[in-house]
């Protein structure tokens, strides 16, 4: 996943994209960019969080009244600086663009983009499909007078010839900032405005949090297909949604977006509370008699609550995590991502000490986490450790822009909830029932349908097996390339053997 924002209004915009990118760490850390446009594009780029990124003298030089801004999480191509967004191209116009998402018909356009535009994009970040194919197909409008039905077929075009999850921002130079979204509007996208005295100021967003850092009014959600385009008088255009169904990526409300963030509609915080409460049905079939219920910081906490108001159990935090350390899920090596869990969280014996402890995730991807924490409670004097999941299990890869494109890696995929038990070493693993997930995002419940493909194997951008064969090949190929060869409690490469304990 990763985080966009793009602002534009009558002074420099590099102070709000600063915060608003710092608002939306938790959906990128691999690497950040800013790109502002006065009468130039200025564009400052690296790996690494935003305050590494950017120091006083790169700020300084970030100057213009609209620019967009992006802090990433890989999934297509390498972690190299060269591949942190923000993209520009010269022509026409010259255009910047920043996505959030992932492109799974890779080949096939940078293919048309070769022939039939007699492109070469100079990465292998995806976002250079996007963005070539709207320059392409802009090229061929009268570029002397550039009207917004001309920059809507583009974007139509575009939408079209590229298929996936994208949120895209785009500075079109000289003449406004432009934000579309995929057909299924899988990834989120808000847009905001905030008035001064010297006029508004417009913003699109990954999250609606970044508003209430800024002071911005929250205009609307970009919903399926939809494009907005501000123009260079600051009147603002809508392309309206693509006749495709909304398929928004509901792993967003699990465990991805900030709690405090709004997304059609729902407020994240509230939906995981209700997905704890949803799990009590089956704590109480399970017969388990808990002591305690505790979260998995930092977004186990909402379904944690959920579950011990509904079940009359008290919750108490009993894990205490280091906040010097940033998501272990989105690190891009499973030695990584151990490391992370093994620094991040430390249990209270006081608390936990000859307790039954029910603790409560938002998920269990690969079992890193799941297995570290009952390994620590038990070392700490739990009694007993039942791990509950808010969401169901995640069964097949996603390949809309959360890292976890192989199934080989999904520990739910290759075992069942026994052996995955036995793996973590749990008492009891409880996981949410999909038919009451797929309930509560129901189309008629003012969300909109939601994409459930993690837990259920269904695309919502239809056939995609031989994209799930391509992506499967290429990660196994690349990662024994780099030796990165699974630990003995690695998942990575495939998921572990389940053992007695
Ligand atoms: O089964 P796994 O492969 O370990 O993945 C699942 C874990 O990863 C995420 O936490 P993360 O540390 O990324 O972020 P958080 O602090 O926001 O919970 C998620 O909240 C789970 O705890
Ligand atoms: N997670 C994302 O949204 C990633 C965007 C893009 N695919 C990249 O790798 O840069
Ligand atoms: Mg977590």
């Amino acid at each position: 996943m990763c985080g966009i924002v793009g602002f534009f209004g009558p002074d420099d915009v590099v102070g709000d994209i600063v915060i608003g990118l710092t608002a939306l760490q938790h959906r990128g850390q691999d690497a950040a960019g800013i790109a502002t446009f006065d009468d130039n594009f200025h564009l400052h780029k690296g790996n690494g969080l935003i305050n590494d990124v950017f120091k006083p003298k790169h700020l300084k030089k970030l100057k213009g009244n609209i620019g967009i801004g992006h802090v990433r999480y890989t999934t297509q191509g390498s972690n190299d600086a060269e591949l942190a967004q923000p993209f520009t191209t010269s022509y026409p116009f010259g255009l910047s663009m920043v996505h959030n998402g992932n492109v799974i018909n890779f080949r096939q356009a940078a293919k048309r983009l070769h022939e039939k535009y007699h492109v070469l994009p100079k990465t292998s970040n995806d976002l250079e499909l996007i963005m070539y194919t709207f320059a392409s197909e802009l090229r061929l409008k009268n570029l002397d007078a550039l009207s917004v039905v001309d920059i809507f077929d583009a974007v139509e075009t575009t939408q079209e010839l590229v298929k996936g999850a994208y949120a895209t921002i785009t500075v079109i130079a000289g003449h406004g900032l432009l934000a579309f979204n995929d057909p299924n509007g899988i990834r989120p996208l808000v847009m905001g405005r905030r008035d001064t005295p010297d006029g508004p100021v417009f913003a699109f967003t990954s999250e609606s949090t970044c508003f209430d850092y800024l002071d911005f009014e929250f205009v609307q959600d970009i919903g399926p297909g939809q494009a907005v385009f501000i123009d260079k008088d600051f009147n603002v255009h809508f392309k309206n949604a693509y006749a495709k169904p909304k398929a928004f990526c509901v792993f967003e409300q699990i465990y991805f977006a900030r709690e405090d963030s709004v997304i059609h509609g729902r407020l994240v915080a509230r939906e995981r509370v209700r997905l704890g409460k949803m799990l009590a049905r089956k704590v109480i079939e399970s017969g388990i008699e808990p002591d305690m219920v505790i979260d998995v910081p930092s977004s186990g906490y909402f379904a944690a609550s959920g579950l011990a108001e509904a079940i009359g159990v008290p919750y108490r935090r009993a894990l205490v995590k280091n906040n010097h350390m940033g998501r272990s899920f989105i690190v891009s090596s499973q030695a990584g991502r151990e490391d992370v869990v093994k620094k991040k969280l430390n249990p209270i014996r006081e608390f936990v000490e000859g307790k039954k402890v029910a603790v409560v995730d938002d998920s269990i991807v690969r079992g890193t986490t799941s297995r570290r924490i009952v390994r620590i409670l038990r070392e700490a004097g739990a009694k007993e450790v039942y791990f509950i999941s808010s969401a169901p299990p995640i069964i097949s890869p996603c390949i809309y822009g959360i890292d976890m494109a192989m199934s080989t890696e999904l520990i739910a995929a290759n075992y069942t909830e026994e052996e995955i038990c036995r793996y973590i070493e749990a008492d009891r693993v409880i996981y949410q029932d999909l038919a009451d997930l797929q309930e509560l995002f129901a189309a008629d419940k003012g969300h909109g349908g939601s994409c459930f493909a993690c837990f259920s194997g269904q695309y919502p951008t239809g056939d995609v097996t031989k994209y799930l064969r391509h992506i499967q090949e290429e990660r196994t190929s690349h990662r024994e390339k780099k030796e990165d060869r699974p630990t003995e409690t690695s998942v990575s490469a495939k998921a572990p053997a389940p053992t007695e304990h």
